[in-house]
């Protein structure tokens, strides 16, 4: 396969819109291709892919030609793309099909149905005037061409990891988009996480069967933790005529998703695999945010409400709130943001203390002095190591290998209660809730169903396009197809030298825990780890 420049130096993408696999290196994790190298003619192209474009010229907005008066080029951009694998890159000798869609009343009126093989999604949104063009992920959506006919299809959903509102939006979508727009009547539902591919039972998903699911909490499917084994599941897609594999799951799920492809590109079986990201704590890397989120924060409100109200009805009252959050405190955040009333938030990501001058009991009991009530919203996964270490706690793991927390809102309940009445010989009233489970065991919001669906139906896309080992989601709001490696190599966690923490600061006055010299640290490791990062992109 050639990939060609053509006279106005305009990049060609290969009309089937993907690379085959003899011109992939094993080097690399992911296809990543920029556009300098092809600076002149066709050239035949190796993994991994560097593409750079030629200086890039801009056209001029009033002559329209290439000429650039003003000398205002970009020099040697990048155009990077990182893009997903492809069914042909092991199978080169696959037909491909007409999409249906073309043929569908509803996407007839669309003006332009197909996704161009050229469109694809800027991961970096904000940039500057001579900043490189940086990295770039495939567009999601239908393609001209398919590579599955309807009745080939067998597809199968499976469920993995916590629960978050709208996992059972996505099963629905995924049958209904499978049947509505490609005729596909073969789903099934894998029960239980990933073990439940050794299990005899499925389910048959019909768009009948998953009609009212989206209006339900959990998984129809149920999930669990563990139980990972790559070989005995494709084994199990094997032996059941899989060839669609639609897995809904966080960090940990995308990581066996991606062994699960590694395994069917080994054997050389045709199996697209899909991943949907699926995460409470907002802890997926790459993507905007993981769906049931914002009704995750929605459902938060009512505790912190709840909260507030018992603290402030009484004298000295003190509310404490424990939300989600295991490594990333998104959740602890966005829902003290969304509220106003609270006073302090405490999360993973942001050590505190508790004695001494701008600790939290100083702070407390300024509020109290000030308000008579304060209210704190803590994350799961804050001050961990406090609790450990006056627990002497024993470090459980759940069988995903996941390290169990230990109860961080129990303990500040108990040293703030300590602290006030025998140091301060103070009253206070203490009022905890802890609605952990209940702001993920619930439906998701309707924008949540929107967005499922939106999830939904771009793995469908993908999947009948041929696309695999890819995970979808939006990036800077334009659904993309994004390598699954892309997405398990770091955890999205709340910057801390971010503006949206800084907002976080300016709303509750609390202390921010850090003294200048640890905060210039923090910056300048961070600089340094971005660097780091830089290098290993490009290398
Ligand atoms: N590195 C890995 N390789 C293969 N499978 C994995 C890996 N890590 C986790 N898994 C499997 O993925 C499934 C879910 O993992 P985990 O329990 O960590 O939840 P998760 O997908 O991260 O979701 P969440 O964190 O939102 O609850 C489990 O069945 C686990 O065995
Ligand atoms: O469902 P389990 O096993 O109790 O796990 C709870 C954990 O799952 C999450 O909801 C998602 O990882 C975390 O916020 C929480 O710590
Ligand atoms: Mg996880």
């Amino acid at each position: 396969m050639e990939l060609s420049l053509s006279n106005s130096s305009s990049l060609r993408f290969p009309q089937n819109d993907f690379l085959p696999r003899h011109n992939r290196s094993t080097l690399g994790p992911f296809h990543t291709f920029s556009i300098k190298k092809l600076a002149s003619k066709s050239i035949s192209i190796c993994r991994p892919l560097i593409w750079r474009r030629p200086p890039l010229v801009r056209l001029n907005a009033q002559t329209a030609t290439e000429s650039n008066a003003s000398g205002d080029k970009h020099g040697d951009d990048d155009f990077i793309v990182e893009d997903v694998p492809h069914l042909t890159h092991f199978l080169p000798d696959l037909p491909s099909y007409t999409n249906p869609l073309k043929k569908s009343q509803a996407y007839a009126v669309v003006k332009k149905t197909f996704v161009s093989p050229e469109d694809m999604v800027a991961k970096e949104i904000i940039v500057q005037k001579d900043s490189p063009r940086g990295i770039h992920f495939r567009r999601a959506g239908p393609r001209e061409k398919v590579f599955f006919t309807p009745e080939e299809v067998r597809a199968c959903i499976v469920t993995c990891g916590g629960l978050c509102p709208g996992i059972n939006t996505v099963i629905r979508e995924i049958v209904c988009g499978l049947k509505n727009m490609y005729g596909v009547d073969d789903v099934l539902g894998i029960q239980g996480g990933y073990s439940g591919f050794y299990s005899k039972n499925t389910l048959n998903l019909t768009t009948k069967v998953v009609n009212d699911i989206h209006k339900r909490g959990g998984t129809f499917l149920q999930t669990s933790r563990g139980g990972h084994d790559t070989k005995k599941i494709v084994d199990n897609i094997q032996d059941r005529g899989i060839n669609q594999v639609y897995i809904i799951g966080g960090d940990g799920t995308q990581k066996g998703a991606a062994a699960i492809y590694k395994e069917v590109e080994k054997r050389g079986i045709k199996v697209a695999v899909a991943g949907i990201p699926k995460t409470i704590d907002n802890d997926i890397a790459v993507i905007d945010k993981s769906f049931g989120f914002d009704t995750a924060v929605e459902e938060a409100q009512r505790a912190i409400n709840a909260a507030h109200v018992e603290a402030e009805s009484v004298q000295n009252g003190v509310g404490i709130v424990k939300l989600m959050g295991r490594y990333s405190g998104f959740i602890a955040m966005l829902a003290t943001l969304g509220n106003r009333d609270v006073d302090c938030c405490l999360i993973p990501e942001s050590p505190f203390y508790l004695e001494g001058p701008g600790g939290l009991y100083e702070y407390v009991e300024q509020q109290l002095k000030e308000n008579r009530h304060v209210l704190i919203v803590l994350a799961e996964g804050a001050g961990q190591e406090y609790v450990a270490q006056s627990m002497q706690a024993f470090q459980e793991k759940d069988a995903s290998g996941n390290r169990l927390l230990l109860d961080v809102g129990l303990w500040l309940t108990q040293q703030i209660k300590d602290h006030f009445t025998n140091e301060r010989k103070m009253t206070i009233n203490m009022k905890y809730i802890d609605p952990t489970y209940m702001i993920r065991a619930i439906p998701s919001n309707a924008s949540d169903n929107i967005y499922c669906t939106l999830l939904a139906q771009s793995a469908v896309h993908g999947a009948m396009a041929g696309f695999t080992g890819f995970t979808v989601g939006p990036v800077n709001s334009r659904h993309a197809y994004i390598p699954i490696n892309r997405v398990t190599e770091t955890t999205n966690t709340v910057n801390m030298t971010g503006r949206m923490w800084a907002r976080l600061l300016a709303s509750t006055n609390q202390p921010s825990f850090v003294n200048h010299q640890t905060l210039r640290e923090r910056v300048d490791k961070n600089t340094i780890d971005a660097i780091n990062n830089m290098k290993i992109n490009s290398t």
